[in-house]
């Protein structure tokens, strides 16, 4: 029987969005924003030589055909970087929900379009209502919190780590993702304290349609504080069955790597295993050798956007790529006749673009196990349908396979 895997490289998108002049950037639009295609220009020009050397290299995935998606998804041919005849299928998937943001993105792929508008916070300081500020207090059991304002999760922890360490106020921020975010120290504030604060106050913000409550620990003193891999994401249940419930409800497993677990509030999913990216590929390779036939293995890669997107670090994301590249190498030898392996991604988040948000664009569809050729223009939700296909149970959503 077919087994598949579904590898989400968080925020690899590859441009061209029809709807990229509507979502913005530090209030200039995401029109032109292409996260490999970017990385791929700075490298072969030299802009991008901090720990890693000349042009993208990434022998696996180009040679699936990602740079043919790359070329469909935003128009432009890349020189010297298409191998004449890709040995995967290939296509350009664009989304149709309007956030911009890691469940939208996941949510549609696995055949859900998300139906409504979520709820974002004002960019003001204080960015949110005195109720919430005082549900917080109340259910932390503290007088009140750091921060109240949109901001990038490192320079939250830089500015008020200190003075969280002294006050024991937790530190809230949002972005421009519908998200509540509060960042807590580990050891002084404790981890499962701000793990039950995020998991109280969740169903109170979700009921205001926010996606997410995000637990952000960190450990460190001041000048040196740093985020643990502890992050648990608190998100909204979903309308409807999507394809971990159509592969479990046909009596296959279900396995979750990283925060996919999360991102789908646990539902239609049998195992989750987690980790930072590097534990995470162990998980993935793991799962090659042991998962059963008929599963449905649903992995996120999160670093490329938390560690390089929003950092707006193109070389450290050009050294995330080929390092995924290398192990997906290793990986992909052993796939069994039959395997199916998906590389896509949720949204862009373009490291040479203004801002430190997420980039509106098209994501890649690269298939390895089903042969070679194009799959052409598609939508994320064909790719929960072309999964089922695969798998051979049924598909609920909007979705058609291009399998
Ligand atoms: O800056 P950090 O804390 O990484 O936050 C980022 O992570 C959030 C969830 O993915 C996004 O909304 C973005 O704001
Ligand atoms: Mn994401
Ligand atoms: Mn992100």
């Amino acid at each position: 029987m077919s087994r598949a895997f579904l590898v989400v490289l968080d925020s690899v998108g590859i441009g061209g969005a029809p709807d990229a002049d509507q979502y913005f950037n530090d209030g200039l639009p995401d029109t032109g924003a292409c996260t490999l295609g970017h990385i791929a220009d700075a490298c072969a020009q030299g802009r991008s030589d901090d720990g890693r050397q000349g042009p993208l290299h990434l022998p696996h995935m180009g040679a699936l055909g990602l740079f043919h998606a790359l070329e469909l998804g935003c128009g432009t041919p890349k020189a010297g970087l298409c191998p004449a005849s890709p040995t995967g299928r290939w296509g350009a998937a664009t989304e149709v929900s309007k956030g911009k943001d890691t469940p939208s993105g996941h949510w549609e792929l696995a055949g859900l379009p998300v139906p409504w508008d979520w709820h974002y916070f004002p960019k003001t300081t204080p960015a949110f209502p005195q109720e919430i500020t005082d549900l917080v207090c109340e259910i932390a059991g503290v007088d009140g919190i750091l921060g109240n304002c949109h901001g990038s999760g490192t320079a939250m922890i830089d500015v008020y780590g200190e003075e969280h360490l002294k006050t024991g106020y937790p530190i809230c921020y949002t972005s421009v993702d519908s998200v509540f975010q509060i960042a807590a120290h580990e050891e002084t504030f404790g981890l499962n304290r701000l793990l039950q604060l995020c998991e109280t106050l969740a169903p109170h913000l979700h009921k205001l349609r926010l996606g997410r409550v995000i637990a952000r620990p960190f450990v460190g003193g001041p000048g040196n504080f740093i985020r643990t891999p502890n992050r648990h994401d608190y998100a909204m249940a979903l309308p409807a069955p999507v394809l971990t419930n159509w592969v479990q409800d046909a009596g296959r497993r279900v396995y979750a790597v990283g925060k996919i677990g999360d991102i789908f509030s646990m539902t239609g999913i049998d195992e989750v295993r987690k980790g930072p990216d590097e534990v995470l590929m162990r998980h993935l390779s793991d799962l090659v050798d042991e998962a059963e036939d008929g599963s449905l293995t649903f992995a996120n890669f999160v670093e490329f956007d938390s560690l390089y997107g929003h950092r707006r670090d193109i070389a450290g994301y050009a050294r995330h790529l080929e390092w995924f590249d290398a192990e997906l190498g290793k990986l992909l030898a052993r796939l069994r006749p039959g395997d199916m392996l998906l590389l896509t991604a949720d949204h862009g988040n373009d490291p040479s673009w203004h801002g430190s948000d997420h980039t509106r664009e098209r994501v890649p569809v690269v298939i390895a196990g089903l042969g070679a050729g194009s799959v052409g223009q598609v939508g994320f939700v064909d790719v929960g349908a072309s999964i089922a296909a695969h798998l051979g149970v049924p598909s609920q959503g909007p979705g058609k396979s291009f399998l």
